[in-house]
């Protein structure tokens, strides 16, 4: 089954155009993906890594470490680290105001190529914070690859401007498709969705 499938099915999608949600970066938006869900289903989980694995080895086989963006990246870093036997780091959003004060924990070496995994990316802000820190710690960022992308203008211009490659399993048009086909969401409320993303 395919990603977008998987995540409808799972009840990661949540629409309300009554409420709108609040996102990380403070645009109020009418849809939600939750795939901090996908943890919890190991036949969905399965799927992603395997999108992630056979991604990495088309697009980022020099890769030296996979990097997780805090913290629904971390799990999908982990198990992906762990099919490839490649070394695995994570990078909170800021550093630790207490113990090693570590913005990133796990070792970088000078030079390491390294891919950061998200799970979502939206305006982008978060995954390219991570990327900058991993260079400012001396890696190479090789890209970010992501399991969704909103493929907002913003996100392509922030990728763009800060000179990150961008992958993603998933994009908000395919989802879409998707809830069409399956009759979940009907032509116009498909319509005002896209409409809504273009603004940004
Ligand atoms: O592309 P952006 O505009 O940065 O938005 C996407 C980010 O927002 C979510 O994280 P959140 O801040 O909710 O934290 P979490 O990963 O700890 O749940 C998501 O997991 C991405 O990291
Ligand atoms: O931008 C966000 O904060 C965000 C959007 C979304 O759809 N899902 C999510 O987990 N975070």
């Amino acid at each position: 089954m395919s990603i977008a499938k998987q995540l409808i099915k799972i009840g990661a999608l949540k629409l309300n155009t009554e409420k709108y949600f609040t996102w990380t970066s403070g645009i109020q938006s009418p849809i939600y993906c939750d795939n901090r869900l996908i943890i919890s289903y190991p036949e969905v989980r399965e799927e992603v890594i395997e999108a992630m694995v056979n991604k990495i080895k088309e697009t980022y086989k020099d890769v030296d470490v996979i990097a997780g963006c805090a913290t629904a990246g971390i799990p999908h870093a982990a198990w992906v680290a762990d099919r490839l036997n490649l070394p695995m780091v994570y990078v909170r959003d800021k550093a630790k105001k207490h113990g090693l004060n570590n913005q990133i924990e796990g070792r970088i070496n000078k030079g390491d190529r390294i891919l950061i995994i998200e799970d979502l990316i939206s305006t982008g802000g978060s995954s390219i914070k991570a990327a900058n820190a991993a260079t400012d710690a001396g890696g190479h960022v090789l890209g970010i690859l992501s399991i969704f992308s909103y493929n907002m203008k913003k996100s392509l211009e922030n990728m763009k401007e800060h000179g990150y490659q961008s992958d993603s399993l998933l994009t908000f048009d395919t989802l879409l498709n998707e809830l069409q086909s399956k009759g979940q969401y009907d032509e116009q409320q498909i319509k005002d969705l896209l409409e809504w993303r273009d603004a940004f």
